[in-house]
């Protein structure tokens, strides 16, 4: 059993349809980037995966129940996280809110708890930083908080939409080593629209515009990006083929191969 399957979902807000047909199956232990144009429904696929959306058509099963149920199992780290930066608020703090009690209320600051906290911002190489306040950390640093307080719940799958946002590309090639390393425990499902730097460190890749392709272990063309895409490959993006799985990883930039 897919710890995610989703079966010919079609959603729609107010009528306008935003994804159609979608199949797709998470298996356990993947690290699946999910690519496509601003607006290809992406945000909403994920929404719906959280059992936030409710889609028009189709099924959707998480770790074998509805996706609302199954909520629990899942850590979600949203695209913009808005905490006013002035607020005097440690990072291990915020870790902690993530906690909730049995009521879905946030847990009480336990030894136990704040060590679970701990233990969370450590995997994320945040342990040291604990006591500082949020607002004097970077965004790259206070992403990582925020994936620390997803992790605090001990999800099966992790979803981060567009995590690397505002952190540079030396920074994102740390981080995303960093989900790599997760991902021995973890199965990630991250948002990007960096394929170039993500591709050496993912399982899989899903394009999302609108419908659906999903590839693993298997290579992803110009052709294939051109059909999820709505411009040509050579304006829009420069990776033509990207091997992923057990195959070793390689990117080729365009033309790489005529000189
Ligand atoms: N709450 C909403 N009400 C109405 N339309 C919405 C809503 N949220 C998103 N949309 C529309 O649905 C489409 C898909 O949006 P979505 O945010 O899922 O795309 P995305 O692939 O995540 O985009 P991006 O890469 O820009 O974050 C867009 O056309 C968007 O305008």
């Amino acid at each position: 059993m897919a710890l995610v399957e989703i079966n010919n979902v079609y959603f729609s807000y107010n009528g306008d349809t935003v994804l159609e047909d979608i199949n797709l199956d998470v298996r356990q232990g993947d690290f699946i980037a999910m690519i496509g144009p601003n607006g290809g429904g992406k945000t909403t696929l994920l929404k719906i995966m959280l059992g936030l959306l409710k889609p028009n058509s189709g099924t959707i099963r998480v770790n074998g129940d509805s996706a609302h149920k199954a909520s629990s199992c899942i850590g979600y780290v949203p695209q913009d996280v808005h905490i006013n930066s002035r607020f005097p608020i440690t990072a291990l703090d915020v870790v902690l809110m993530g906690k909730l009690d049995r009521n879905k209320r946030w847990a009480r600051k336990t030894a136990a708890n704040r060590r679970e906290a701990l233990d969370a911002l450590e995997q994320l190489d945040m342990d040291i930083h604990a006591e500082k306040k949020i607002g004097e950390l970077s965004g790259g640093q206070r992403q990582r908080v925020f994936i620390a307080r997803a992790l605090v719940t001990r999800p099966k799958l992790l979803l981060l939409d567009e995590p690397t946002a505002s952190i540079d590309t030396r920074g994102q090639a740390d981080f995303f080593k960093l989900l790599e390393k997760l991902n021995r425990e973890i199965t990630i499902v991250v948002v990007s629209h960096d394929l170039l730097v993500i591709s050496r460190y993912i399982k899989s890749v899903a394009c999302v515009n609108r419908r659906l392709h999903y590839h693993d272990q298997a290579e992803i063309t110009g052709d294939m990006l051109e059909t999820m895409y709505p411009c040509t490959v050579e304006e829009t993006c420069p990776v033509e083929l990207i091997a992923h799985g057990h195959l070793p990883h390689r990117v080729l930039r365009h033309h790489e191969d005529d000189r």
